[in-house]
């Protein structure tokens, strides 16, 4: 299998600060990769660090969607697209949709749930519609891989599993970071997984158990306050 990103014993991290150290990792043409591990360990930071390498082979859907509140729903997920065309076509496209794009777009809307929102602008809609008119927007630049960033976070459990289904049957290449440790079992082929600055599980999702997920999170179990059985 062609292997479209390596790191070799790297650090990554922000000016000074080292987030992950000694990283070795491979991403594989074809994975579909769950990225776990608790808030603050490194998963952005991994995902912004694959981008810069995959360039404009990557779709990216970012954790805070980066969306122009103002700009309708159609305009938004048009900017995945920007630089298919020239910069006048774009700003004629302000005023006037093409019809080419309002088609593709009302299509891309409509198997995520977002029918009729088209001229909404983005301040108006829920934080789930939002989250979802982002994923259309990544879906839009019709890229090789998926970098998504916590996208399923605020879509209920069952859109959450259409959503996924979705962009991979778009990309074959797919790296998604969350922490609904279920779909990481059924819904990705690979898991990595993040702790204490490193990473401490790359495996194949079917040899991993809940309970090896678990492990990622410090605090897992503790909640847990049932008596034990007698
Ligand atoms: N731009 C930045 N400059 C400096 N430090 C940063 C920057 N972005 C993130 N960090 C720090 O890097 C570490 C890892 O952050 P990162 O956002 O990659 O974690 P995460 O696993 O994605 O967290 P979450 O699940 O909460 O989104 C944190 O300690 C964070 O404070």
């Amino acid at each position: 299998m062609k292997e479209l990103v390596h790191f070799d014993g790297e650090a990554l991290g922000h000016a000074r600060h080292t987030v992950l150290a000694d990283l070795t990792l491979g991403l594989q043409d074809g994975q579909r990769v769950a990225l776990l591990g608790p808030s603050g360990v490194g998963k952005s930071t991994l995902l912004a660090t694959l981008r810069e390498r995959l360039g404009q082979r990557a779709a990216w859907c970012p954790q805070e969607h980066g969306l122009v509140p103002p700009l309708s729903v159609y305009h938004n997920i048009y900017m995945g697209r920007l630089e298919h065309h020239s910069a006048l076509a774009n700003l004629v496209n302000l005023l006037r949709p093409r019809r080419d794009a309002w088609r593709d777009i009302q299509a891309l809307c409509a198997e995520l749930g977002l029918s009729g929102l088209l001229k909404r602008p983005v301040v108006q809609l829920s934080g789930g519609q939002r989250q979802r008119v982002a994923i259309a927007r990544a879906l839009y630049q019709v890229r090789d891989v998926f970098l998504g960033d916590e996208l399923v976070a605020s879509i209920d459990p069952y859109q959450a599993r259409r959503l996924l289904t979705m962009i991979q049957r778009q990309h074959a290449t797919c790296v998604i970071a969350l922490h609904q440790r279920e779909l990481a079992l059924t819904h990705f082929d690979h898991v990595w997984g993040l702790r204490d600055g490193q990473l401490i599980l790359d495996a194949p999702a079917h040899e991993l158990t809940l309970a090896d997920l678990d492990t990622l999170y410090p605090d897992a179990g503790s909640t847990d306050t049932r008596p034990e059985p007698a």
